[in-house]
């Protein structure tokens, strides 16, 4: 069953189409990651499914509850968990006092393990708490009536990575024990760590809706290779490689950033090679193919090092948030990065899995 349901919501701010069409289904048990850059409509659709605002068009069911009936909603509410972007408290009450508030119209049967966890000074007037306490507080009152669905707008907006931390081993203990959560972020990295799917808006539309594990698939492996040979791009033959970057270096081996990283003792091929002057290629690439099939074409040359790791979600992030730039990698990290002759080659080959769009560049972090 879907914990909710968004169809076609589209919501007007005057001459502000803040949400067009916006169709999605969380469904119960699931932690939702709903992510976008500033400005593309995130608040605005937790806003609408919160019933704080009608939608122009369109309709939501929250816990099967219709945004537009209130009553249905005032009870559905009963079982939400509510975190608002920047969380607004009365500034002269204390923490306590504010718990206490929310406790007589919720229940608050959870309070004293949750202000354990997240150490909200809650003895203190709310004036002189800090951002970070502000948003634990937030939480502490979100979580405290043991909500089945928690609805939050940037949880983790101010907190310190420990707190980060703290906040996602909970988000998956609640989860475990069959809560849901819709989850606000402007960053990937940060809700793969708990998040079973997510949701891309921008400029008010939904630009993608997959699983966290289906992104990372088609992230693929970004992959840096030396080889003792002169490698030109177009002798790479191999599917599945996306943003080629080929580095050429005549000679100058051993002076290299990588030289020392791989093994290359002394007495070695590769300096024995530098010493005769043999070119070397250092290749870099987003794989998405099988890893025998690499290791297959890779027996052809004499690697020198070898270096996979699972690519940056970031990168695959901003082809959805920046369509201005198409995909072609820069090679900044390769280019110019050896001594001696380097020359760079660099092109997508125009077979990315990906949807069109910008590549943010290897390791980028968004
Ligand atoms: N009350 C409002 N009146 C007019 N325009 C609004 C209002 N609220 C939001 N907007 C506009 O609607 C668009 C979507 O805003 P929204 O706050 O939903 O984005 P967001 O994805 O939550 O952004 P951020 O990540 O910066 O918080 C923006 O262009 C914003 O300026």
């Amino acid at each position: 069953m879907s914990a909710i349901s968004i169809a076609g919501l589209t919501k007007d701010y005057g001459d502000v189409r803040a949400n067009d069409d916006v169709t999605l289904d969380v469904e119960s048990g699931e932690v939702f990651g709903y992510l976008g850059p500033n400005g593309a409509g995130k608040t605005t659709t937790i806003r609408t499914i919160m019933g704080f605002q009608s939608p122009t068009s369109g309709t939501a069911t929250v816990l099967g509850a219709d945004v537009d009936d209130e009553g249905a909603l005032v009870d559905a509410r009963e079982r939400i968990g509510y975190l608002p972007a920047n969380p607004a408290f009365d500034d002269e009450a204390t923490g306590r006092e504010v718990l206490d508030l929310h406790a007589s119209v919720k229940g608050d049967s959870r309070r004293e393990e949750l202000l354990e966890l997240f150490e909200v000074p809650v003895d203190r007037e709310i004036r002189g708490y800090s951002t970070g306490q502000r948003q634990k507080l937030g939480l502490v009152q979100a979580f405290m009536h043991d909500p089945d669905l928690l609805v939050m707008d940037e949880p983790t907006a101010g907190l310190d990575p420990l707190v980060q931390r703290t906040f996602n081993d909970f988000v998956r203990q609640e989860k475990a024990a069959g809560k849901t959560f819709f989850l606000s972020s402007h960053v990937l990295s940060e809700v793969r760590r708990v998040c079973d799917r997510i949701g891309i808006i921008r400029d008010g539309r939904i630009v993608e809706v997959a699983s966290v594990a289906d992104v990372l698939q088609r992230a693929g492996k970004y992959v840096r290779v030396r080889v003792a040979a002169d490698v030109a791009r177009e002798d790479v033959s191999l599917d599945g490689v996306h943003e080629l970057t080929v580095q050429s270096v005549d000679g100058g081996y051993a002076d290299l950033p990588m030289a020392t990283a791989g093994g290359a003792g002394e007495g070695s091929d590769e300096r024995d090679a530098d010493a005769t002057g043999t070119a070397f290629a250092e290749l870099t690439f987003t794989y998405t193919g099988s890893f025998d099939a690499l290791v297959d074409y890779l027996d052809g040359f004499h690697v020198l090092e070898l270096d996979v790791e699972e690519a940056p979600l970031e990168r695959v992030f901003m082809r959805f948030y920046d369509d201005e730039t198409v995909g072609v990698d820069t090679g900044a990290d390769v280019a110019g990065a050896g001594t001696g002759d380097a020359r760079t080659e660099s092109t997508d080959r125009g077979d990315d899995p990906m949807p069109a769009g910008a590549d943010a560049g290897h390791g980028g972090d968004a």
